[in-house]
């Protein structure tokens, strides 16, 4: 009886998941250091009618009921990290189970840089403590489990730290006006150890690297060769 039980079990679960995957949009994640070009390649896609392009929900970190927790991250990251990263897994979130009828979705950065990078980072630099880290890694791990985060491709802007310091200083968001080099070199080891070596944490997806460092005279090629996988052979109608 419990082997008939078992699998008659295992065929619904089955079912569900192949639900769960059709009804899912190929979900594709953006990464990459600090002014690398993100923006600036979702930009690219907002040609296709039918990808859903979620830029950062950074105007939501800025003004969360008033607080500009990002602002207040940078100023005082011992005193404001935890409610920062709490609230940037929301906000992720939210994105990840967006629900869309595009047959694709474009995100800028995941739950998975949040988490991979930017909480390790916020970890090894003590300005986490030990508690609120494993709350945070509470519930992320929980959000793994039982929530439809699943992504299918990643795309890594690769470059190198001067190059991004140096956007990053003449685009000139005022909450970042006094981030180091140092903070872009670190953040790129982590991505560097995540993405390319992946010797860090759980890869969640392939991943197809572009050389973030050209300069934007040149890097189109670079995201032209990038939209077959991004497309993935789906029908995806350019604006009119
Ligand atoms: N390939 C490039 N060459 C030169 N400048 C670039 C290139 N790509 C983007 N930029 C410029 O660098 C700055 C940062 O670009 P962008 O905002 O796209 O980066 P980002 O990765 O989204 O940054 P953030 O992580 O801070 O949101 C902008 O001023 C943009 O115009
Ligand atoms: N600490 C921290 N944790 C995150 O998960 C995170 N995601 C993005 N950012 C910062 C980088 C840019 O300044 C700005 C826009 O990317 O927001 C983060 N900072």
């Amino acid at each position: 009886m419990g082997s008939i039980r078992r699998l008659i079990l295992n065929m619904a679960n089955n079912l569900i998941c192949a639900e769960s995957r059709k009804s899912r949009p190929f979900t594709v994640i953006v990464e990459g250091n600090i002014g690398c070009g993100k923006t600036t390649f979702l930009n690219y896609f907002q040609k296709y009618n039918n990808i859903c392009v979620l830029s950062e929900p950074i105007e939501l970190w800025r003004d969360c009921r008033g607080h500009n927790l990002l602002g207040h991250m940078y100023e005082d990251p011992k005193k404001w990290s935890f409610t920062f990263q709490s609230y940037v897994q929301l906000t992720m979130l939210q994105h990840h189970t967006l629900p869309t009828n595009c047959p694709v979705k474009l995100m800028e950065r995941s739950i998975y840089s949040a988490r991979y990078c930017f909480v390790e980072k916020m970890k090894r630099d003590g300005l986490l403590s030990k508690p609120s880290a494993a709350v945070i890694d509470q519930w992320f791990q929980w959000l793994l489990q039982n929530t439809p985060i699943n992504v299918d491709l990643i795309v890594y802007l690769r470059s190198s730290p001067e190059v991004v310091y140096e956007r990053m200083m003449k685009r000139n968001r005022s909450e970042e006006k006094s981030v180091p080099i140092e903070y872009l070199e670190q953040l790129n080891e982590l991505h560097e150890q995540w993405l390319y070596h992946k010797t860090l944490y759980h890869c969640p997806a392939p991943v197809v690297t572009i050389d973030a460092n050209l300069d934007i005279s040149s890097i189109e090629e670079e995201y032209e060769k990038c939209e077959p996988h991004i497309l993935n052979k789906l029908a995806v109608n350019t604006r009119a």
